[in-house]
């Protein structure tokens, strides 16, 4: 405890442990002591609580959930004692108030904001619920509604909107811990009764049944197995009907519920990864090239799909572009199609069109004139996959460019080095693997080759960084890692047909798992000629196949022509209105299952003399899953990767996977690395001709370690690239 001025009537208790005043236990305590000191003494007649270095604080310290430290000091109680005090406190809230931080503020009787400030309860999203009386304070304050909404979301909410839901009483633009002060210093003598939360009813609704009944069947319809989301809503639902001890009684059963689940272990790792991941490869150089990020002109070349996507995602990053197409009607079109998406995400915006200054030729010029890339930084170039084009271009920007310029390359699986190759400058050639739609995919893989430098590894990084993305370094192999780890998963899900199983009851097995989108719903969106045309470039399928070979053999393995005779059919998925489902029309979103399928797939059967089988959703997940995790160990071998971790972002940010299971690599540590082993072998013994199913040699070396914590895999290996 401090004294605003020495003469002053208020007592400051400032929240400190950089960088973000986590809760810890100390500090706990010393806010307790704090507290017990202000209330003791007779010269302090208002308290102000505030934050270290411009931020209230990001609540409960996230480590010490998994230690047993914690329990020593509860921060519920201090919360009640902060609402019990006889002497008004005030909160002055900077930068940020999250989770435990803004149940803090909650206790206070008066909470004023600074204007940019962000306040949130986003312990949903690492699997609990807010624990400390929040889930029964915050419905007294802002109602029902909007306290589930932020609850069950975990939405962080400025301070402008904040003020209107009335969760601050007031917002400043200049010095808060002044107006918090002024504040304080005004309200000393008041009554404090109406101020105290607890005391105040919950607001009624018209229908509070029904409204609870819909926000329900909402919650659990977007949770997918994620069960805080669930938690927080009956938590929310206590305030509705119990007084606030027993609703307080209620949240604590829930929330050690949710402390003690795998789930919130497994978001929990998410969280510290996705950091570490991002700071492992930041630090790899002292600064990015020549040239700082965001104030320097970024070219593109290519508008199609992922050119439009990227250009938009540079542009609401406020890093100025110049946009390159080969003539001017792919140009227009892509100029229109940019400025359509550029209008949508200012409309999401604060201060609209304007605070991303689009229609400014310094921010983003359109142009078919290559010479322009003369002078900048940085260039991305997105034209679709075809190494003979890409090789061309990189061939004319490595004349045209400055020395330092850094050039990306935008691909999901072609090989870096090769592009590279035609350019005089190796060391500045790096892969930038978007996904789409890429202004709003939040994985960024960072592709280097044999001859990338440290320094344009760092830049990638920074770029990423700047985008707001999550950058994940990895080494140059076919699909690199994301897609590399999803070609077993998808070819086990094809073979699953072949013997008896249908696109909706594989989509179903996987999307009750938590994915997002099953692999068949998944391939319609997508377009199934974009595999068609990589399979004929690979000689798979198509004219250049060798006459007489099997139907269902390559190169010695067994390989599923089914998705080939789709597309020899018209059946590229939502674009046609038919693929593995059928769509209500050309473009349509709404997959049914198609009658024409199932008769096309029992006809494939017998004319192949594949007996049908019933396959259980245990056999489907199994074979799905464990042959991308066992990739997963063969990427790690290799060195394509450099942990674990790495590749559960990956999936987690890229791929859909559901983050309540940690990732891929989370998901088989939590399983257990001897079942995976055990599962692979009995599958690979029926498939002896996949040998994407056969167990990979370091997870047998892992097994044989005797199943040792993820932390702990990459000791077990003696060759780690030198760039990771
Ligand atoms: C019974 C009481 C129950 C209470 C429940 C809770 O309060 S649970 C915690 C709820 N709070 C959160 O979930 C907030 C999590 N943090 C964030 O969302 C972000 O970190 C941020 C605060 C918005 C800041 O984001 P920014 O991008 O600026 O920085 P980083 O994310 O990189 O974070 C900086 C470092 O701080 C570490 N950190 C952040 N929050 C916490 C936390 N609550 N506990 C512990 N550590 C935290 C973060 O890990 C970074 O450090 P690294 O060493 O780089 O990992």
């Amino acid at each position: 405890m401090e004294r605003y001025a020495r003469s002053s009537a208020v007592a400051v208790i400032r929240l400190r442990n950089p960088p973000v005043n986590a809760l810890s236990v100390e500090v706990l305590q010393a806010l307790e002591d704090g507290l017990k000191k202000a209330e003791a003494d007779p010269s302090v007649k208002a308290i102000m609580i505030c934050g270290e270095n411009g931020k209230f604080s990001a609540g409960a310290d996230i480590r010490g959930f998994s230690t047993p430290k914690r329990h020593r000091v509860a921060l519920g109680p201090i919360v009640s004692l902060i609402e019990s005090s006889e002497k008004p406190v005030v909160a002055a809230i900077e930068g940020i108030a999250l989770g435990g931080g803004l149940e803090v503020a909650l206790g206070c009787h008066y909470r004023l904001a600074h204007v940019k400030a962000q306040m949130g309860l986003p312990e949903v999203t690492i699997g609990l619920l807010p624990g400390a009386e929040g889930t029964q304070r915050l419905p007294r304050l802002i109602g029902v509604p909007a306290a589930l909404d932020m609850i069950t979301t975990g939405k962080h909410i400025p301070a402008t909107e904040a003020l209107k839901l009335g969760l601050v009483d007031e917002i400043v633009e200049e010095n808060t811990i002044e107006a918090a002060i002024r504040l304080a210093n005004k309200v000393i003598g008041q009554p404090l009764g109406p101020r105290r939360l607890s005391l105040k009813p919950v607001p009624k609704l018209p229908n509070t049944d029904a409204f609870l009944r819909e926000a329900l069947a909402k919650v659990k319809k977007q949770a997918r197995g994620f069960l805080a989301p669930e938690l927080c809503f009956q938590a929310v639902k206590a305030a509705t009907e119990r007084p606030f001890a027993e609703g307080v009684r209620r949240e604590r059963e829930l929330f050690q519920r949710l402390l003690s689940s795998e789930q919130a272990r497994a978001l929990q790792y998410a969280f510290f990864a996705e950091r570490a991941v991002s700071r492992d490869h930041l630090s790899l150089a002292p600064s990015p090239l020549p040239g700082t990020l965001l104030s320097d002109v970024y070219i593109y070349t290519g508008l199609g799909t992922m050119g439009q996507g990227i250009a938009t995602s540079l542009v609401k990053a406020k890093i100025p572009v110049v946009a390159l197409e080969q003539d001017l009607e792919y140009l227009n079109k892509g100029r229109k199609a940019v400025m359509g998406l550029l209008e949508r995400e200012a409309m999401k915006m604060e201060g609209g069109a304007q605070t991303l200054d689009f229609h400014n030729p310094a921010r983003l010029q359109f142009t078919v004139d290559f010479d322009l890339l003369s002078d900048v930084d940085l260039v991305i170039e997105a034209v679709f996959e075809d190494m003979a084009l890409k090789k061309e271009i990189f061939h004319k920007l490595s004349k045209i460019c400055k020395p330092g310029a850094l050039l990306c390359t935008n691909t999901s699986a072609l090989n870096i080095d090769e592009i590279a190759s035609a350019t005089s400058r190796p060391q500045q050639v790096i892969g930038t693997h978007f996904f789409s739609p890429a202004h709003v995919m939040r994985l960024l893989e960072i592709i280097y080759g044999r001859h990338t430098s440290p320094t344009a590894i760092a830049t990638a990084m920074q770029l990423a960084k700047a985008l707001k993305k999550v950058g994940v370094v990895v080494g140059n192999c076919f699909g690199f890692v994301g897609n590399r780890m999803m070609f077993p998963y998808v070819e086990q899900a094809v073979f699953l047909l072949e013997e008896g199983s249908r696109p909706e009851a594989v989509d179903q097995a996987l999307e009750d798992f938590g994915f997002k989108i099953g692999p068949f719903r998944m391939s319609d969106l997508a377009g199934l000629d974009v595999g068609w045309r990589s399979r004929k470039g690979q000689g798979l399928t198509g004219p250049s196949l060798p006459a007489g070979t099997a139907a269902r053999q390559r190169h010695g393995q067994r390989y599923s022509p089914l998705p080939d005779l789709l597309c020899e059919r018209g059946r590229f998925g939502q674009k046609t209105g038919k693929g593995w489902y059928q769509y209500e029309k050309a473009g349509g979103r709404t997959a049914v299952p198609d009658p024409w399928l199932h008769s096309f797939l029992s006809q494939y059967r017998d004319s192949h003399g594949i007996k049908t089988r019933y396959i259980d959703q245990e056999e489907i997940l199994e074979r799905c899953l464990f042959s991308l995790i066992n990739e997963g160990f063969a990427i790690l071998a290799e060195g394509i990767a450099s942990a674990p971790e790495h590749l559960d972002v990956i999936y987690i940010n890229g791929y859909g996977w559901p983050k309540h299971r940690g990732g891929p690599m989370f998901y088989a540590s939590t399983v257990g690395l001897p079942h995976v082993l055990a599962k692979l072998q009995k599958y690979s013994e029926a498939h002896p001709d996949v040998p994407k199913l056969r167990p990979s040699a370091f997870l047998k070396k892992l097994v044989a370690a005797g199943n040792p914590p993820l932390k702990e895999w990459m000791s077990y290996l003696s060759r780690q690239s030198p760039k990771l």
